[in-house]
């Protein structure tokens, strides 16, 4: 097969069109310099329309580098570490539609110094975004998901910490669906409703034998350790064998609504345990920090229910009603009341009127004048009013209280046993 004369190797151009994802080379100055047919396409642009301009420009529509509005930019990255940089950013196609996209950036060296980058864009395909385990596009959600992408790389130990509700188990299943253990067992041990007795043999399992514990009924998956400081010292030990002895073959991810370090001093937590499960900290927003979210996650919920989605999109009145309050249960607390809203409305259209906020109208005030509102735990007298509430149906007391069921199982033991 005889080459034409002039072409004795292939361009940039053309070997870059090989590529199926959109991919684009970018200068120092964020100046595209070349991108490929895929790029062009998904950011609805010619050929000759595309080189010189800035990638801000095309892929964020914004004047300024994405770093100016909080996000993390992987070029600068790139920059500084003069190695590949990825992050997980909001872009906009050639629609305008937002899209959540996965970019990998590669530094491409001139004697030592980094002259330009390639960078290469990867949609999340439109199923993943539909089953979506953790919905939010707001800055410290792209944080959160992108050190969650990271962490789940690797095999690294994961405490995830925050109030209730904010989705720390969502966040251990999204962690074990993105990781290479994704086909094994997802197992969650959770301290808390177990007691220390339940948890201590739990994890052990019964010396009969195929009757092993939750490590290993984990083996090969991932086990998540739901509020981790209340691990009595026996299994504390235990643990910390089975991850040290590298004998299980199981990943950790462990959550708390605590700060674990007071536990570690108070000589709760065992010091060496703290150390082998913080490994990899993320620490989950208080839904009040990234209220931005709450139209997305609400329509998630909404598109979730039975017929839900003739209520989409939800009016504007709608959202900025679900905007105005400060959600103290958080997201779960957030998914309660757009699902009541959703029953309230019937056949009906979906209005302001049906999103109703507990203890109104104290609770709807503004958000940024109210003060941070306790996360950790719920007093007695509110246990006992939700559940009066509640006619004595624990799903809806916990739905008041906006906590999950299984919190609710605790508080009432805690009360039970004179704590509370
Ligand atoms: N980002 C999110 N996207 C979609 N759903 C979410 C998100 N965050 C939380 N949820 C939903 O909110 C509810 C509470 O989440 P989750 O149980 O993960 O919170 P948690 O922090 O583990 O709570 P707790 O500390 O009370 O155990 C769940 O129904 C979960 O599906």
């Amino acid at each position: 097969m005889g080459a034409p004369e002039h072409l004795d190797r292939p361009t940039c151009q053309q070997v870059i069109d090989l590529l199926p994802e959109p991919f684009v080379v970018i200068d120092r100055d964020y100046r595209i310099v070349a991108a490929n047919r895929a790029y062009r396409r998904r950011y609805g642009l010619r050929r000759g329309e595309v080189e010189g301009r800035r990638c801000h420009e095309v892929s964020h529509r914004s004047p300024v580098p994405c770093s100016r509005h909080g996000e993390v930019c992987p070029l600068e990255m790139a920059l500084a570490s003069r190695g590949p940089a990825q992050a997980l950013h909001v872009h906009y196609d050639a629609d305008g539609r937002a899209d959540r996209v996965e970019l990998e950036v590669m530094p491409i060296l001139d004697g030592g110094c980094v002259r330009f980058f390639g960078e290469r864009i990867r949609p999340l395909s439109e199923r993943a975004v539909a089953g979506e385990l953790l919905v939010g596009r707001s800055p410290s959600m792209l944080r959160v998901l992108a050190l969650l992408q990271r962490a789940a790389r690797s095999e690294a130990a994961v405490l995830l910490s925050g109030e209730g509700g904010t989705g720390k188990e969502q966040a251990a299943r999204y962690l074990h669906h993105h990781s290479r253990r994704a086909d094994g067992p997802f197992v969650v041990a959770d301290c808390a409703a177990l007691g220390p007795a339940g948890i201590e043999e739990a994890l052990a399992g019964d010396p009969a034998p195929g009757r092993g514990g939750l490590l290993e009924a984990a083996r090969g998956g991932t086990l998540f350790i739901d509020e981790v400081a209340e691990l009595p010292p026996g299994a504390q030990a235990r643990l910390l064998r089975a991850l040290e002895g590298g004998r299980a073959d199981v990943r950790v991810v462990a959550a708390t609504r605590r700060d674990l370090v007071a536990c570690v001093e108070r000589g709760r937590l065992r010091a060496d345990l703290y150390y082998r499960l913080g490994a990899f900290p993320v620490e989950m927003p208080a839904l009040r920090e990234h209220i931005d979210d709450v139209p997305a996650l609400a329509e998630h919920f909404v598109a979730a229910m039975d017929g839900g989605g003739r209520h989409l999109p939800l009016a504007p009145e709608v959202l900025e009603r679900l905007m105005s309050y400060h959600y103290p249960g958080n997201v779960r607390e957030l998914r309660h009341i757009v699902e009541r809203a959703v029953v309230l409305a019937g056949d009906g259209p979906l209005r302001p009127r049906h999103v109703v906020f507990p203890a109104e109208p104290q609770a709807v005030q503004p958000l940024r004048r109210r003060g941070r509102p306790a996360g950790g735990t719920v007093g007695r007298e509110a246990v006992l009013a939700a559940l009066a509430r509640a006619g004595g149906h624990r799903g809806r007391a916990a739905a008041y209280l906006g906590v999950s069921e299984r919190t609710l199982y605790r508080y009432l033991r805690r009360l039970r046993e004179g704590a509370g």
